[in-house]
């Protein structure tokens, strides 16, 4: 059996009197880690703040590692938490930033400046340490926040969109590196962002927050491949998925001949097949992005607008008359709710 790392049960939270968590229930594996993904304003940094005790919930319980933690201060959860501004002390040496977690728990300070180095190692800021966050760039200052966070040997990280304040380059290399510390280290983990490619890349499981509820739970693959509603549909993937009425302007081939009003049927960019046969579309606009392109196609007359992802060499161009095809296994079917409708 699988431990549980945390487990939320019917937990909620306000601001003053406005709700922002909706009786969440979640649980994470020991060991696991789970993004949590959401646009803005979803609960996300609320939901790491609850679990961290930062927050209290007006309603529902925490359990890290078994134990419930719900009354206990935030100090006594053995959890550690990165922030995306990393909070670090500007008058503290990187050492000392990253001493002071433990310094406060009255180690003594040989062993506590040995933990700190190893930690620093472990994350590759040990040739830092005696610099001043302000001596720092952004990517080193994660680095050391990181250090900070590790050293106190948590059961559970909480990590804060701790990637958003990196370039692209950066980013992209310290989310393999975060990927591999977690692999090597097994620490329980809830990492927060809103960025559907780091999700993908560094979940074991995704949870999708929307509005305080959660819309859905799985593997990145289940996620893809099986997006339980049309918000989830939409969110993750980019260009975002095509979304058309059931009985709408595009018949998919192999599509049974009865497709229930109300019905949505979605199907990714690049389920879009383009050329003899299929609906008659016109080409709107095409946006090349190196190999890939994407274009914008305007189907029967004045319908609706779809995007197919075609490779850049064979690309339409604006104006030109096409038609666009999609097969019924590319096709995922949402009824008048949103939700999917399974065996279709
Ligand atoms: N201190 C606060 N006082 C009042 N309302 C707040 C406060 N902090 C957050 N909120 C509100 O609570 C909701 C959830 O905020 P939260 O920061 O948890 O969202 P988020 O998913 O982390 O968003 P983001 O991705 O923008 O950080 C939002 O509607 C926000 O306006």
């Amino acid at each position: 059996m699988t431990r549980s790392g945390l487990k939320l049960s019917g937990v909620s939270a306000a601001y003053r009197d406005t709700p922002v968590l909706h009786h969440l229930d979640l649980e994470v594996n020991q060991g696991e880690l789970l993004v949590v993904l959401g646009p803005s304003g979803a609960g996300k940094s609320t939901l790491l703040r609850v679990v961290a005790g930062l927050q209290a919930a007006t309603t529902g319980r925490v359990l890290i590692g078994g134990r419930d933690v719900t009354a206990l201060r935030p100090g006594r959860r053995n959890v550690s938490m990165v922030f995306q501004s990393y909070a670090l002390f500007p008058h503290l040496t990187a050492l000392d930033n990253i001493t002071f977690g433990l310094e406060v728990r009255d180690m003594p300070r040989k062993a506590a400046r040995e933990r700190a180095a190893a930690a620093a190692a472990t994350v590759g800021c040990a040739h830092l340490l005696d610099r001043r966050p302000g001596q720092l760039s952004g990517g080193e200052r994660q680095r050391v926040a990181l250090a900070r966070a590790l050293v106190r040997e948590p059961d559970l990280f909480l990590l804060d969109e701790p990637l958003s304040n990196l370039d692209l380059e950066l980013r992209t290399e310290t989310r393999g590196e975060l990927k591999a510390l977690h692999a090597r280290l097994g620490v329980t983990t809830v990492h927060v962002t809103h960025d559907q490619t780091e999700a993908l890349v560094l979940a074991d499981r995704l949870a999708v927050l929307r509005d305080g509820r959660l819309e859905q739970l799985g593997t990145p693959d289940e996620i893809w491949r099986t997006p339980a509603t049309v918000f989830v549909a939409r969110f993750v993937g980019s260009p975002a998925m095509n979304l058309l009425p059931a009985d709408g302007p595009l018949t998919p081939d192999g599509a049974p001949a009865a497709r229930p009003p109300g019905h949505r049927i979605g199907f990714r960019p690049e389920a879009v097949r383009l050329g003899d046969v299929g609906t008659p579309a016109a080409v709107e606009r095409v946006d090349v992005v190196g190999e890939d392109a994407y274009a914008y196609l305007r189907l029967a007359g004045d319908g609706p607008v779809i995007t197919a992802r075609v490779p850049s060499a064979s690309r339409p161009f604006p104006g030109e008359p096409v038609r666009a095809a999609v097969r019924w296994a590319d096709v995922h079917v949402f009824d008048g709710d949103g939700r999917r409708v399974t065996g279709a």
